[in-house]
């Protein structure tokens, strides 16, 4: 069976559970994620200790964000590591997404455009009036234009940017909540089937499946549900 489109977000405390975590998912999941608490740790031996001999596709979620020169060198050392995806912020600007591009040409560049924790009001206070939907597209269509061909936004967006960029760009989406489970720091959420239906290439969850008492079988039960959406009976 093809392994769902979804990138679980390894975000443990530890190598041995990342590890673990990402051998029970894999089946079920075409990609893990790595994110800042591993990445911090242990540097790049996380990388082959959750591809593993599966092969999984890894996801580098740095988020990086800096003047050009520097995310150019950060993005060509990361790239050695061979991530599938690496994240930059969208809020560096074209020539900063525009280097990170050129340093790192086997890896997708993925502009997150706002992050999917921030409520409106929290945008307000941060000078970004108007509704989220407005400056994801914004960001989104100044990120593809320097080169990133992915894009990370809440899944409250995705039809708004796949509407904006085309079908071209993967475009990814964290906030995925499973219905009937906590939101936790997340604020502009859906369920993965809503944020599939809506044009979504690849979902980002984390604590749902990783924390539920048995992530291999929480991550086969939400590939199921897609899969039963994807081809309604
Ligand atoms: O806007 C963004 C960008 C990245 N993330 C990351 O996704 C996961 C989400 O984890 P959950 O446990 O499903 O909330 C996490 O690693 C974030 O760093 C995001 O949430 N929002």
């Amino acid at each position: 069976m093809t392994p769902a489109p979804i990138a679980v977000a390894l975000d443990a405390p530890d190598l041995e559970t990342a590890a673990r975590w990402a051998a029970l998912v894999t089946p079920h999941v075409s990609t893990v994620k790595v994110g800042l608490e591993l990445y911090l740790r242990y540097g790049p031996d996380v990388i082959a200790s959750v591809r593993g001999a599966s092969g999984v596709s890894v996801f580098l979620d740095l988020k990086l964000h800096d003047i050009p020169n520097t995310v150019a060198g950060a993005a060509r050392a990361v790239s050695r590591l061979r991530p599938a995806i690496l994240t930059v912020h969208a809020t560096g600007g074209p020539a900063m997404i525009r280097a990170a591009v050129d340093a790192a040409p086997h890896t997708q560049i993925a502009a997150v455009t706002v992050l999917t924790s921030l409520s409106e009001a929290d945008l307000g206070s941060i000078g970004l009036t108007g509704p989220a939907d407005d400056a994801v597209r914004r960001l989104a269509a100044m990120a593809v234009d320097a080169g990133a061909t992915a894009l990370v936004c809440s899944p409250n967006e995705v039809a708004a940017v796949r509407s904006e960029v085309g079908p071209g760009i993967t475009l990814i989406t964290p906030g995925v909540r499973p219905a009937g489970t906590d939101t936790q720091d997340q604020a502009r959420v859906a369920t993965p089937e809503q944020a599939l239906a809506d044009g979504a290439d690849l979902l980002v969850i984390g604590r749902p499946i990783t924390a539920s008492p048995d992530p291999g079988a929480t991550a086969a039960a939400v590939a199921a549900a897609l899969r039963r959406t994807a081809t309604p009976s």
